[in-house]
């Protein structure tokens, strides 16, 4: 069996998550674990509480009880930008592209770079050539450069494009995470290879990916490690090499217990 405590500290964790809905309990004392230049699949059945996990390290909700650290020192998002700014950029299942906006525009949204002046930043002009010239570099460094037109809409492009472009936003200005909820869910076949290549070559760049995937041939063509998440909370980590994909359903619907080893704490 592979050992699968990386020797490293965790750049991300989260410890004794909760998160409740009324009644609802999302998340149910959940620990999470990420380390440096991994990516970590986080798989589950519906419901199991993988999007609300992400949703907390990501800032997009608070948990009500629980500590996330990053880098080792606790961090509390009040919001995504804020978890932005410490360098955990997130690419959302419904992606968060402004469909009519240019690439180069999406890839700066919220974060516009201007000319230099004397007034207050939101009154300077956009500076839409270091716009344009730095979505280009940030989309070739990642083999994206088929997109031809950096002015070009976002509608005019693919699916797969899209994700690409998000991706590459992603890793252009994540500086410590990337966090992706189901990439490759909308896509076809080729374009999820293309998405698959880029998880790749983000990680080849040094940067630890998250990744939430129902897609079980894709979570163990790219995962390093793959945490079960079952009822809320973390049930096991494993190693896709020492497990088949039927195991792996098998733990996170509850059909068969993981053995002692893979078992969280
Ligand atoms: N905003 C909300 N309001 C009320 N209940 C919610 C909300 N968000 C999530 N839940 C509930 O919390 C639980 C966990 O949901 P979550 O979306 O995190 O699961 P998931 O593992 O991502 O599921 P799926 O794979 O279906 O996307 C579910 O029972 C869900 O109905």
């Amino acid at each position: 069996m592979t050992n699968l405590q990386p020797v490293a500290q965790p750049v991300l964790t989260g410890r004794g998550l909760v998160k409740r809905y009324g009644r609802v309990v999302a998340l149910d004392n959940a620990n999470f674990d990420l380390y440096p230049g991994e990516v970590l699949a986080v798989i589950g059945d519906n419901g199991a509480g993988k999007t609300t996990l992400i949703k907390a390290i990501s800032g997009a909700i608070r948990p009500d009880e629980g500590e996330i650290r990053l880098d080792g020192k606790p961090v509390s998002f009040r919001s995504p930008l804020e978890a932005r700014e410490h360098g955990i950029e997130t690419v959302y299942q419904t992606l968060a592209l402004s469909p009519a906006l240019s690439i180069a525009d999406n890839m700066f949204l919220g974060r516009e770079l201007r000319k230099p002046g004397f007034m207050g930043r939101w009154f300077r002009a956009l500076d839409r050539e270091a716009m344009e010239r730095q979505a280009r570099e940030k989309l070739s460094d990642l083999g994206l450069m088929t997109i031809q037109n950096i002015g070009q809409a976002v509608e005019t492009l693919s699916g797969g494009q899209r994700q690409g472009v998000a991706v590459a936003r992603a890793a252009a200005f994540g500086s410590k995470v990337i966090v992706m909820d189901e990439p490759t869910a909308a896509l076809g076949v080729k374009e999820s290879r293309r998405v698959l290549e880029l998880i790749q070559d983000v990680k080849a760049r040094g940067m630890p990916i998250v990744l939430i995937s129902h897609n079980m041939p894709h979570v163990f063509e790219v995962a390093d490690r793959i945490h079960v998440h079952r009822l809320g909370r973390r049930l096991c980590v494993i190693d896709p090499k020492d497990y088949t994909m039927s195991d792996a359903v098998a733990f996170m619907t509850g059909a068969k217990e993981p053995p002692a080893e893979a078992m969280a704490a």
